[in-house]
């Protein structure tokens, strides 16, 4: 492969990641163009008129800022409706108020002009509480000079441009090491193996993902011992193949099949010293949100201390507002962890002396007086010194917990921060990368020797802004690669004559922007593909021909998809217990999703809600018809339950008020029968249905039910579950229902009992999905005519 394509790859990438930011940007600059400081508020993006109550030093030498509604400015103290979480990326600045709004104000503003255009100073939000906000400022902010919050300040919400920047950062790193001279001598060269290179040069790693070279061949690890003895066969088997696999493994985990509990056992036979693994390995674990990371560092602080051994030493990266808010998880944080160690007592000293010379310049010393002039700038000149001196101390610190760190936890973009710079790892863990952009999975690919990503391609992809411009992305026609220009090397670096790449059938490149086209091998064949598509996806299989790289037309193309379309179902592995859903619930998404591969424990086949813990049978027609059946589809066909379009949006905005009375009337059985609120969850694919169940819902049932899109639902599971498809008219559109990976999503969510409630005479006019679905759920459904009376 030439490096001039290697190259044009990586800018390609580049080019829909700007598209990206822009489409963000965008979106983010209508509002607030469109917004003064007023609507902001009352659309949730701002706070207006608060005042400065307390500044100190926190955890990482951030300046805490806490800032209140002062009783001067505002009758009610707490503050209005808003969508401010810990974690939030704000800007402080200065409360411009209008003349005619100034002259109500009793106190006179001492904001000079100067104050007027002074910087916004960002941060992050730290803690909110009812009538106060902490902001937590990075050091190399607040180190400005000019870092003087004004009076009266306001905080509104920013978009992120971090992760843009970190993922252009490292796509950026890899062409370097594609167009190194040092690469370019080592590339298609027989015999050639740059595999161990690290820090400036490429890694064998990155060739095989860029389809330099094809990955090695396994090798065969035959006695592992696994710590856990519960792990089913295809969770075995596919521990055992990400120890094999060489510099790449995918594990596939449709939903409920224990996807984190496999990820688990990979890291303690990675860490360990076992018969297959002579050394314990560093790794680096990874996810695409907060979330999943938290998730896999709760399990591996609750495992067992090894018999002869310590406990495995873990490490989390991330801000301290966006980790858990788990004593166990805080914990493990890097700052929680320098701020333990022997070295903290210095830091201390230093961080003690700093709080009290920041307070003195905010006029909260001793005296009370806002320093001026040349005093003010000997104060800060000591604020600058007692920084450095800080900064200093604690990196050296930081550094050294990492150094004896075993596990290293982050999500993909935080692993690109300063702290993680030097740092190199054998293996990265990358969860939820079917949700992860390619462009941040680099970001910790460039640290490590070896890969494993885990999810399922099946669910729903990253979300994308930005459309691919037509000029900009030529059709997949243009941009295929040539294989036969492409010589593809072995292991060893020769050619392998034996191996092929396809041309011709390249059954389903046309679909990378079409997700819901993306065909597993099983379906190709069920959709009667061509014979030599078939006999493609079955040489691909036996690891006999590779697809070569081929140019991203969209970011929606996840790394995980990329392999599995180059490399074909060798490099992946996937897991087919799941233990979930009630055998009926599972029995669609089996078929038509997975291949009929997905199967059923035992031990959760059958289950009911009318078995949960909390229900008592008082009635046993609830048993038999609200309790005891798994899936119910409550048909609106000829009710005339019309949805209705909310704004001027095309697609993102409409709800259907009758709908969401049967909805509600549905909810209202399950209750009356026992099933808590907390343990149902409502999923819709529209915004705006969620709105309006919200309104219709949480008064009678309260905060502990969820609602929510079908996107915000990814990765959650309820006892039950009630899908409002929204959809009537008679324009038979079905719009987002014709996405089979939401709806695979929107169905898998529910463990003992799943209601549809829906038009299926609009319904099945969508896709073939939608229309097996329907044809499913009429043959197998307890199916009832919605009537609102
Ligand atoms: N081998 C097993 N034996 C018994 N229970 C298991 C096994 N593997 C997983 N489970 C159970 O299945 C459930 C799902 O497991 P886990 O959370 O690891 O799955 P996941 O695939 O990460 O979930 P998701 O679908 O949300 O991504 C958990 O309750 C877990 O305890």
């Amino acid at each position: 492969m030439s490096t001039e394509k290697l190259s044009r790859y990586i800018n390609r990438h580049l080019l829909l990641l700007s598209q990206e930011r822009d489409a963000e940007i965008e979106r983010t600059s209508l509002i607030f163009s469109k917004c003064g400081p007023k609507l902001l508020e009352q659309k949730g993006l701002a706070l207006n008129g608060l005042g400065v109550s307390s500044i100190s030093v926190g955890l990482g030498n951030r300046t805490l800022v806490e800032l209140e509604r002062p009783a001067a400015y505002h009758t009610i103290t707490t503050f209005p409706p808003h969508t401010f979480r810990p974690g939030d990326l704000v800007s402080i600045e200065e409360n411009v108020v209008s003349a005619s709004r100034s002259k109500k104000s009793s106190k006179p503003s001492s904001v000079s002009l100067r104050d007027k255009v002074k910087q916004a100073v960002e941060g992050v939000v730290y803690k909110i509480l009812d009538s106060r906000i902490v902001i937590a400022i990075d050091p190399s902010q607040s180190d400005l000079s000019d870092f003087e919050l004004p009076e009266r300040c306001r905080v509104t919400k920013l978009a992120n441009s971090i992760t843009y920047d970190r993922m252009e950062h490292a796509l950026k790193r890899l062409e370097k090491m594609i167009v190194s001279p040092a690469h370019l001598d080592a590339i298609g060269k027989p015999g050639s193996n740059s595999s161990v290179k690290s820090g400036a040069g490429r890694s064998r790693l990155v060739e095989v993902l860029l389809g330099v070279v094809v990955p090695s061949r396994s090798t065969m690890m035959h006695n592992i011992s696994f710590f856990d003895d519960l792990l089913n066969d295809s969770q075995k088997a596919a521990v055992k193949f990400a120890l094999e696999s060489a510099e790449v493994a995918c594990i596939h985990g449709p939903p409920g099949t224990g996807k984190t509990h496999t990820l688990i056992e990979i890291i303690r036979q990675l860490t360990s010293i076992t018969l297959v693994n002579p050394h314990p390995l560093r790794l680096l674990v990874c996810g695409a949100s907060n979330l999943s990371v938290d998730n896999i560092l709760e399990r591996l602080l609750a495992l067992p201390t090894p018999f002869k051994g310590e406990k495995l030493k873990v490490t989390r990266i991330g801000h301290p507002a966006r980790v858990i808010a788990h004593e166990g998880a805080l914990n493990a944080t890097l700052e929680a962890q320098a701020e333990r160690s022997d070295q903290a007592v210095l830091v201390r000293d230093v961080k003690a002396e700093l709080e009290s010379t920041l307070n003195v310049l905010s006029g909260r010393g001793k005296g009370g007086k806002v320093p001026r002039g040349s005093e003010r700038r000997r104060i800060w000149e000591e604020v600058r010194t007692l920084r450095k001196e800080y900064r200093q101390r604690e990196s050296g610190i930081a550094r050294a917990v990492l150094q004896e760190s075993q596990v290293v936890l982050a999500t993909c973009h935080s692993s690109g921060g300063h702290q993680l710079r030097a740092q190199e790892f054998d293996v990265v863990i990358i969860d939820e990368a079917t949700q992860a952009l390619e462009a941040v999975c680099w970001v910790p690919i460039l640290k490590a020797k070896k890969l494993i990503l885990a999810g399922d391609p099946k669910q729903l992809p990253p979300t994308v802004l930005s459309s691919p411009k037509s000029t900009e992305c030529p059709s997949q026609s243009v941009h295929r690669t040539s294989y036969k220009a492409d010589a593809l090397t072995n292991p060893s670096g020769t050619t392998n004559p034996s191996r092929q790449v396809d041309e011709g059938s390249d059954a389903d490149d046309s679909s990378d922007n079409e997700p819901d086209q993306i065909e597993t091998s099983s379906r190709m064949s069920e959709k009667g593909l061509t014979p030599d598509a078939q006999q493609l996806t079955s040489k691909m299989a036996s690891g006999l021909c590779y697809r070569s790289l081929a140019l991203p037309r969209t970011l929606e193309l996840t790394m995980f998809e990329r392999l599995e379309k180059m490399y074909g179902p060798r490099i992946k592995s996937m897991l087919t217990t799941q233990y979930r859903m009630h055998a009926k619930i599972a029995e669609f998404p089996s078929k038509a999703m997975y291949g009929s591969n997905l199967i059923t424990h035992p031990s959760v086949a059958s289950h009911l809600l009318r078995h949960l813990p909390n229900i008592t049978i008082t009635s046993e027609e609830d048993a038999q018809e609200i309790l005891g059946t798994p899936v119910v589809f409550l048909d609106t066909a000829g009710c005339e339950y019309f949805e209705k379009l909310e704004g001027d949006g095309d697609e993102g905005s409409r709800c259907n008020e009758n709908e969401g009375m049967v909805v509600k009337n549905w909810l209202t059985n399950l209750v009356s029968a026992g099933v808590k609120p907390s343990q149902v969850g409502i999923i819709t694919p529209y915004q705006a249905q969620v709105t309006l169940l919200t309104s219709l819902l949480r008064p009678l049932h309260g905060p502990d039910l969820e609602i929510g899109t079908v996107d915000g639902m990814q990765g959650r599971e309820k006892e039950a579950v009630i899908i409002s498809l929204v959809r009537s008219n008679d324009k038979r559109e079905v719009g987002f229902l014709k996405e089979e990976r939401r709806l695979n999503v929107a169905m898998t969510r529910a463990r003992r009992h799943l209601c549809v409630v829906g038009d299926s005479s609009t319904v099945q006019h969508g896709s073939k999905y939608l229309k097996d679905w329907l044809a499913w759920l009429e043959e197998n459904g307890d199916v009832r005519f919605a009537d609102l009376n």
